[in-house]
């Protein structure tokens, strides 16, 4: 199928490395390795940090303005595609253009990674709010990459619509590797933490990591910490300079090399979604501590390839480090249970039979909706 594709959160060409955009980026490798034709139909962001009713009117103003221009386009060159699909819809990262399209032309619209938070439904994100509603009522299929999410979800949209599908990522760019656990020749567990330096829920989770290290100053380890951004001036005293080592902004591609030059992957995710950095680590050959925390425990398993605590409680985090800091053995079996939970539940390939039953069924659905309304 020829699929447009827009990502309203986050255009797959944004400058700073996300979560989002590499799901995004990843959305559209798995749609092509299952044989479909994806056109970035495009790259206008309708996210916005703050909401309110005028701003939220710009911004659908402004999107359907440039879906008229899309529109014009499709008419121009005589070529339309089958199916539009948007990646991560919420209440701050609305919708306009996939609904506009599909209406217009008549084909099916599909939505991968919707979250829903029912008390953003009053309040500055009302319009936001209502508009990501208004798309999902309209979509022919959803899918969920959490059962966290899935569940808001199935409160809008009936089951036939609604499908989860496991985030996924592509191993061969993270080069599976079983030769990790070996630790520094003085003993020195390398802990390795990955999170952009953003104010808000990035900051906490720092702020509970660094918690959870003092209580764990006696232990041999030693701290790597990548990512950047306008709260590092806050976040850099939190923790002890001689043992960490805050090495910035590190371009995606060079994410496998450091994963695999660490023991142990921490990150407490306070309000993750599910981290994408609990699937690279994994996939690298790295267990994880981590917070329990919405999808966290449907992408981590707890006992197996990792371990969890609950959200912000430093304590339990640190006891859970300090399990795999002290114990080898457990760190080698979760290291070879963390890339066999990628290869059997998060490949690339699962993804892409995933994506592609859910753009049949969107097919389907769609022509089953024209039909009943006297349609051909
Ligand atoms: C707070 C929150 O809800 N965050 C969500 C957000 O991603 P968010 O961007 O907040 O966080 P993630 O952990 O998912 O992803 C971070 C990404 O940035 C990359 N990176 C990081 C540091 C660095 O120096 N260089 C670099 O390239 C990592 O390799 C990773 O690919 O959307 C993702 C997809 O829905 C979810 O998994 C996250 O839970
Ligand atoms: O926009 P924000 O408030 O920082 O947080 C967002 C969550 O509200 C949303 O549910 C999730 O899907 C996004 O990835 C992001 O994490």
């Amino acid at each position: 199928m020829k699929v447009a594709f827009t990502a309203p959160m986050k255009p797959l060409d944004h400058p700073v490395p996300s979560g989002d955009r590499t799901m995004g980026r990843l959305i559209v490798r798995a749609l092509e390795l299952a044989g479909h034709k994806v056109e970035v139909a495009s790259t206008f962001r309708s996210w916005r940090a703050e909401g309110g009713e005028d701003v939220t009117r710009e911004v659908k103003k402004l999107a359907l303005t440039h879906a008229q221009e899309i529109s014009e386009q499709w008419i121009e060159r005589g070529d339309v595609p089958d199916v539009f699909l948007t990646y991560h819809l919420y209440h701050k990262a609305p919708d306009w253009i996939g609904p506009y399209l599909c209406a217009k032309f008549n084909i099916p619209y599909v939505v991968v990674e919707a979250s829903r938070a029912p008390k953003r439904q009053s309040g500055n994100w009302a319009l936001g709010f209502n508009a990501a509603d208004a798309a999902l009522a309209q979509a022919d299929q959803v899918v969920a990459l959490t059962n966290s999410d899935a569940q808001c979800l199935s409160q809008v949209l009936s089951k036939d619509v609604l499908t989860v599908l496991p985030p996924f990522l592509e191993e061969a760019r993270f080069e599976i590797s079983q030769s990790v656990t070996k630790g520094s020749a003085d003993g020195t567990i390398r802990l390795l933490c990955a999170g952009m330096m953003r104010a808000g829920d990035k900051q906490f989770s720092y702020m509970v990591l660094a918690a959870a290290l003092k209580q764990i100053a006696d232990l041999p380890w030693r701290l790597t910490i990548a990512g950047d951004g306008p709260a590092r001036a806050e976040i850099e005293p939190l923790f002890d300079r001689k043992r960490t080592e805050f090495i910035g902004l590190i371009p995606w591609q060079e994410m496998p090399r450091l994963y695999r030059s660490h023991e142990i992957f921490v990150w407490p995710a306070i309000r993750e979604a599910f981290g994408f950095v609990f699937l690279e680590a994994q996939s690298c050959g790295l267990p994880v501590v981590g917070g329990r925390v919405f999808g966290v425990p449907d992408i981590v398993e707890e006992g197996t390839s990792g371990l969890l605590s609950d959200e912000g409680d430093a304590s339990a985090l640190a006891q859970n480090l300090m399990s795999l800091i002290k114990n080898p053995h457990k760190r080698e079996n979760m290291a070879a249970a963390a890339v066999e939970n990628i290869r059997k539940n998060h490949s690339l390939e699962a993804g892409a039979r995933g994506l592609d039953k859910v753009l049949h069924a969107a097919l389907e659905r769609h022509q089953f909706k024209r039909k009943a309304h006297g349609g051909r």
